[in-house]
């Protein structure tokens, strides 16, 4: 039978990176042209009536999406890098994952001060990496009008977390207990 919506193409690996993580892969809804027209359109239903300079994305499947995502909407994008991979000056957050630590950067000079930008990750955990992403928009002096999410992992307390920044926070499908 076909799959129907986003969450039916999203395959779950148990043990994966660690012991314990149930690893939600979208590389299966990405594979699929189907699925991704429908990620790509349903990321930005929420933000039609919006006025969106540009979409930032985080590493690594947050570019997938961001791209398909600025592309519909007839922007540009800017990637949040993990650290040392960006060659321009940056600015860079430390944040905590769901299994680990990292920093992320961004070129000092990637948006315009008061641009309003469309923030896309495939995936919501602790909300970590998506809150140094928002740190690192505001440093260059941008609006973050929403972030746009895959999968919420509400368990993990992301949502909660950027909501009570008063964050708008848009995912397509949520996977309870993790
Ligand atoms: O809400 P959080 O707890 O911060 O977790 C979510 C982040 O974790 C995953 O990326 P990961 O850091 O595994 O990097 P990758 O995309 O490069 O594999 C996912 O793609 C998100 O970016
Ligand atoms: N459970 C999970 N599945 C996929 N990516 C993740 N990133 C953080 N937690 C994850």
């Amino acid at each position: 039978m076909q799959a129907r919506t986003v969450r039916d193409y999203i395959r779950t690996i148990p043990d994966f990176p660690h012991e314990g993580i149930l690893f939600r892969d979208v590389t299966t809804l990405f594979a699929d042209a189907r699925g991704m027209r429908l990620c790509v359109d349903q990321l930005l239903a929420p933000f039609a009536g919006d006025r969106i300079d540009a979409v930032a994305g985080l590493e690594a499947r947050g570019f997938i999406l961001g791209g398909a995502v600025a592309h519909q909407l007839g922007c540009g994008f800017v990637p949040i890098r993990k650290k040392g991979k960006l060659p321009g000056r940056t600015f860079a957050q430390d944040y905590d994952l769901e299994y680990g630590k990292a920093t992320v950067e961004v070129h000092a000079d990637a948006l315009e001060p008061g641009a309003r930008v469309l923030l896309v990750d495939d995936l919501l955990a602790t909300g970590g990496t998506a809150r140094a992403g928002i740190a690192l928009l505001e440093r260059l002096g941008t609006e973050v009008v929403g972030c746009a999410f895959v999968v919420d992992l509400p368990d993990l307390g992301g949502r909660a977390a950027l909501e009570a920044m008063g964050m708008p926070v848009h995912a397509l499908c949520s996977f309870e207990g993790g």
